[in-house]
């Protein structure tokens, strides 16, 4: 419960709908109580005139009579649907105020969510799943929504209906109240015994749906690798028992349910017959009038289905209390990358330096650089080579802060980059990290992600920089062609160059491509290093990279190996150590020399 308490400030927000919803609620019910009244004022008109009605038998009076009695039961009829039309008009403003409440704090507590996920650093994507991440928007936000609206609703009818039925009972006869309403305890408590189990039932059933969906996207993803090993029978016989599971479990709910209504309609039924024993009795003694059995048979029923709700309410207070304390464990995370720094209007001219730099992933305890130092002067052009897990795409990730280093110093124009401020700093950079990502949107789109307001001929003119314009004009939609999930209709070396035309388009100080033009023919690569060397030549350049580029001349080549500069310097500085770099370029000139192509 102490995790709702968060929900309070929603609550408040909206106080106008909670307080107006309450004002409604206790207004219907107010109409509804009036009912068996009026129902049990024309019983007992009836039941009080049968006798006269018989002895005025051949009279003249006797017709009299009866359209007398027609008349007065017609005037409580039209009462009775009176009442229930605006009992039924303040039920329909009584759901217009609190469930709409809480459809706006569930819309304003996603907003919230998904701001926080976005704020929280790479290793909070590191340490949690996305699965994991996605129930907590979706269904934890339903569950605490069922809490926000259906419960209170519930709670303020139930507490409001209680006070008006009891207090009607209590001034007809106190021990008729307490003999009918015995059985109702009994209903709450087997009701939230049997909503509890319901619920256990039904998360373990989602919980075996969601783990259907998973293996059943995992294998379409898949789909070329399970063709390709003929294992489709395999995958078909994994994915049956796997359903049959979730079948057993789904039956397993419906016998449950299936307690459900008969349950409430005994506990109903033994309230209704004990209300007529007792009543008729009392009747004969003459404490209560026989429209009052009436009443109070009807008192009851109005009570079962608040007094069902009480095991029902407390049953979605548990599962919301259980998902917001899911959600506030997320809502308490501070982002480790924060901003401390205001916008300033100094531009940054993309000087670089990595002083004595240490740093390990926090997650897993990866030392991924050791005692890093190099420097980089604005509108230099550097390359980082170095086998794979070198920590090659830990420097770019340093650089745009998707983590601070622990030892050492990272500086952009001479200033640590945490001084800086983090949306100018990373505005600044052009980066295209390794695992190129386009977003299930239009190609046009995706190019002009980093400046949304871009026009066309503007995305036009860098897929040109980027070499990838006529690829798209093939397309049937060209810019408009809608990319797939994770861009399936894209080659992979057509995803690498629209994603270095949305760098390209931000025109950003610092160009930042990390192992971006491996699927990249020669001819293509040359040209957008073109572009590098011509139109972006005063602009500071890190190009992580398997391969020696012989069109571009690097200020400076770095080496890593094992976390470690082992050879630094510019290609003529390198070819004389003969090191690795040396090794590499070699290695590559006797490929071209295969291939042809002509070597440097
Ligand atoms: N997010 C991460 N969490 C934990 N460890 C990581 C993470 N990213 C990289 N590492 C580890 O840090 C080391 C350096 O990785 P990095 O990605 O910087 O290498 P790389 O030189 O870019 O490799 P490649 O050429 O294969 O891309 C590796 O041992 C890797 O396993």
């Amino acid at each position: 419960m102490k995790q709702l308490a968060y929900l309070n400030k929603f609550f408040l927000r909206y106080k106008k709908h909670l307080l107006l919803g309450i004002l409604f609620v206790s207004l219907s019910n107010y109409f509804r109580v009036l009912q068996p009244q009026m129902i049990r004022q024309a019983l007992d008109l009836v039941v009080e005139n049968i006798g006269l009605f018989g002895l005025l038998n051949g009279f003249e009076l006797q017709p009299k009579l009866y359209s007398m009695l027609g008349k007065s039961l017609l005037y409580f009829g039209v009462l009775v649907l009176l009442f229930a039309l605006l009992m039924g008009v303040f039920m329909y403003f009584m759901r217009q105020t609190i469930i709409v409440m809480s459809r706006l704090i569930e819309y304003d507590m996603r907003k919230e969510i998904f701001q926080k996920y976005e704020d929280l650093s790479m290793a909070f994507y590191k340490r949690n799943k996305t699965g994991d991440m996605m129930s907590r928007i979706t269904e934890d936000v339903s569950k605490v929504r069922m809490y926000l609206g259906p419960a209170v609703l519930y709670g303020i009818n139930l507490v409001s209906l209680f006070v008006l039925v009891i207090y009607s009972m209590l001034s007809v006869n106190v021990e008729l109240t307490l003999y009918a309403l015995a059985p109702l305890p009994i209903l709450s408590v087997s009701i939230y015994y049997v909503s509890n189990l319901i619920n256990k039932k039904s998360e373990i059933i989602q919980r075996q749906l969601a783990h259907l969906n998973t293996n059943a996207q995992e294998i379409y993803s898949g789909i070329r690798v399970v063709k390709s090993y003929v294992q489709e029978k395999p995958m078909l016989s994994f994915f049956r028992k796997e359903s049959d599971i979730y079948r057993e479990k789904a039956l397993d709910l419906a016998k449950v349910d299936a307690f459900f209504y008969p349950l409430m309609v005994l506990l109903i039924g033994a309230s209704t017959v004990i209300t007529v024993y007792i009543g008729g009795l009392q009747v004969v003694r003459g404490s209560i009038s026989t429209g009052n059995i009436a009443e109070f048979v009807i008192y009851v029923n109005m009570l079962t289905w608040p007094v069902t709700a009480i095991g029902w309410i407390a049953s979605i207070v548990q599962q919301a209390a259980a998902s917001q304390k899911r959600i506030n464990e997320f809502l308490s995370l501070e982002p480790e990358i924060t901003n401390h720094t205001e916008t300033t209007t100094e531009e940054i001219r993309g000087a670089i330096a990595f002083e004595k730099v240490s740093f390990v992933y926090p997650d897993t305890g990866t030392q991924a650089l050791k005692d890093v130092s190099f420097e980089l002067k604005a509108g230099q052009k550097m390359a980082i080579i170095g086998k794979t897990g070198s920590g090659k795409s830990t420097i770019a990730d340093l650089l745009v802060r998707m983590y601070d280093v622990e030892q050492g110093r990272v500086t952009v124009d001479g200033k640590d980059v945490r001084d800086h401020n983090l949306f100018q700093l990373r505005r600044a950079v052009g980066y295209v990290p390794q695992d190129v990502f386009l977003f299930s949107d239009t190609i046009a789109h995706n190019i002009a992600f980093g400046k949304r307001d871009a026009s066309r001929e503007t995305v036009e003119e860098y897929a040109r920089y980027a070499a990838v314009y006529d690829d798209i004009m093939e397309l049937s939609n060209g810019f408009d062609t809608f990319v797939g999930e994770r861009g399936v209709t894209l080659s992979g070396g057509q995803k690498q160059r629209v994603s270095i035309a949305r760098a390209f388009l931000k025109q950003p100080d610092i160009v930042l491509l990390d192992d971006c033009l491996s699927a990249v023919d020669t001819k293509t690569e040359q040209q957008i290093l073109g572009y590098l060397s011509g139109a972006l030549s005063n602009k500071t350049a890190i190009i992580i990279t398997h391969r020696i580029y012989s069109l571009l001349e690097f200020d400076k080549i770095l080496v890593l190996e094992d976390g470690r500069i082992a050879e630094s310097g510019t290609h003529e500085e390198l070819m004389k150590l003969g090191g690795y770099y040396a090794e590499i370029v070699e290695k590559q000139r006797l490929e071209e020399v295969d291939e042809g192509a002509p070597a440097r």
